[in-house]
């Protein structure tokens, strides 16, 4: 493992140069690989882990999922099959159901797994909330994880630009002595940049964190309150949406990617930098309450029981459409929707 400074920590990381696709290939020659669940993280899983030359097959319900697996270039009876045969089939199965499916599909999944085989996880929602889910493999089976960290969407696109997401591995149970080894060599097969070590507790719980907080929540949030503070100040729509989110998805951010937010800071205008560096403390201290409230609903388990809990209500799925209507509909999205159309790339 390198050893990386990152800002005074040193810790250990795996890089591609020191566990190269070679040597996952190698790892993995004898293995096939069943990705079960082609939603968003199964076909970037699959697709990459495919391209990088190993033996993989696709287990996906009929219906229009698989119908995608088929247009992607996955073969009925080949390299795609139904769940079952494809778990029967697979040395390793990578679990790839929503975390929903997962509970359901457990009793299936387990008839299948042997002595020796593999069970692979990108997150750690199954394990970690045992007692919820009942996802307790047989202690004969190697069981770890390999968690992108970003989209399966990402993922993909990434991997064939010839690029790599960063990705967390955790092994939970070593049943063959080889789990790690297997596990790094997943991770790379999936298309990952560089790895970083957690465990199962730790990857779900600063996941379900990162998604609520900065990645989706917290932005959305900042994102509207921000938007309707412009509008009710008179602002058009395309000048408050341009000033909330495009300018910040299209310039602003590709640039903190690219240098860091420290030195955006020393890269705008004289007026704009006295401004954020005299607001970021306000921000941080109104919403670092809220950080905390949302780490410790995560911590109590209250967000697995909530989602486990309302994932298996019959009419979930209909009040889920109604909430992500009411996002979609809003003035900001559908404001957003207008200003991409009008990207000079899309005319
Ligand atoms: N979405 C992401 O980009 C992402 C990123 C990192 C980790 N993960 C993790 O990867 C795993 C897969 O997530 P996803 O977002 O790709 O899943 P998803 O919600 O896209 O669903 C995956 C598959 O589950 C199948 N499925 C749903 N209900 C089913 C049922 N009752 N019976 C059989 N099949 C069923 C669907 O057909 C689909 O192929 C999860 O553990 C998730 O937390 C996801
Ligand atoms: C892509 C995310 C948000 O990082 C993932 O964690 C998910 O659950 O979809
Ligand atoms: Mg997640
Ligand atoms: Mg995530």
């Amino acid at each position: 493992m390198a050893k990386i400074n990152f800002g005074g920590v040193v810790e250990d990381v795996v890089t591609r140069e020191e566990f190269p696709l070679e040597k996952a290939r190698q790892v993995l020659a004898d293995e096939t690989i069943a990705v079960i669940g082609y939603g968003v993280q199964g076909p970037g899983q699959a697709l990459n882990m495919k391209d990088n030359g190993l033996n993989v097959i696709v287990g996906q319900r009929k219906g229009k999922t698989y119908d995608k697996a088929v247009a992607d270039g996955w073969v009925p009876g080949v390299n795609l099959f139904e769940i079952e045969e494809a778990l029967q089939k697979g040395t390793i199965i990578c679990y790839l159901l929503s975390d929903a499916a997962q509970i359901e599909m457990w009793p299936t999944v387990k008839k299948y797994l042997t002595a020796g085989k593999s069970l692979y996880f990108s997150h750690g929602f199954g394990i970690t909330y045992k007692e919820k889910t009942g996802i307790i493999p047989p202690a004969d089976v190697d069981v770890f994880l390999a968690a992108p960290k970003g989209s399966g969407t990402s993922l993909r696109r990434l991997f064939v630009e010839g690029k790599g997401l960063n990705s967390s591995f955790a092994v939970y149970q070593d049943a063959t002595g080889k789990a790690r080894e297997k596990c790094i060599a997943m991770a790379i097969g999936v298309g990952s940049g560089y790895l970083f070590e957690t465990d199962f507790y730790k990857e779900v719980t600063s996941d379900l964190t990162g998604e609520r907080g900065t990645l989706m929540g917290a932005i959305q949030g900042i994102f509207a309150a921000q938007y309707e503070v412009l509008r009710e100040n008179g602002h058009s729509p395309s000048e408050a949406f341009n000033e909330t989110v495009e300018e910040l998805t299209q310039s602003l951010m590709p640039l903190v990617a690219e240098n860091g937010m420290d030195w955006m800071y020393a890269n705008c205008s004289t007026t704009a930098q006295r401004g954020a560096l005299d607001w970021w403390r306000p921000f941080k201290e109104a919403t670092k309450p809220v950080f905390e409230k949302l780490y410790n609903s995560v911590k109590t388990q209250a967000e697995a029981a909530r989602s486990i809990d309302l994932n298996s209500k019959p009419d979930y799925r209909v009040k889920l459409e109604a909430e992500l209507a009411e996002l979609h509909d809003s003035e900001m999205w559908r404001a957003g929707a207008a200003v991409r159309s009008l990207r000079p790339e899309r005319s």
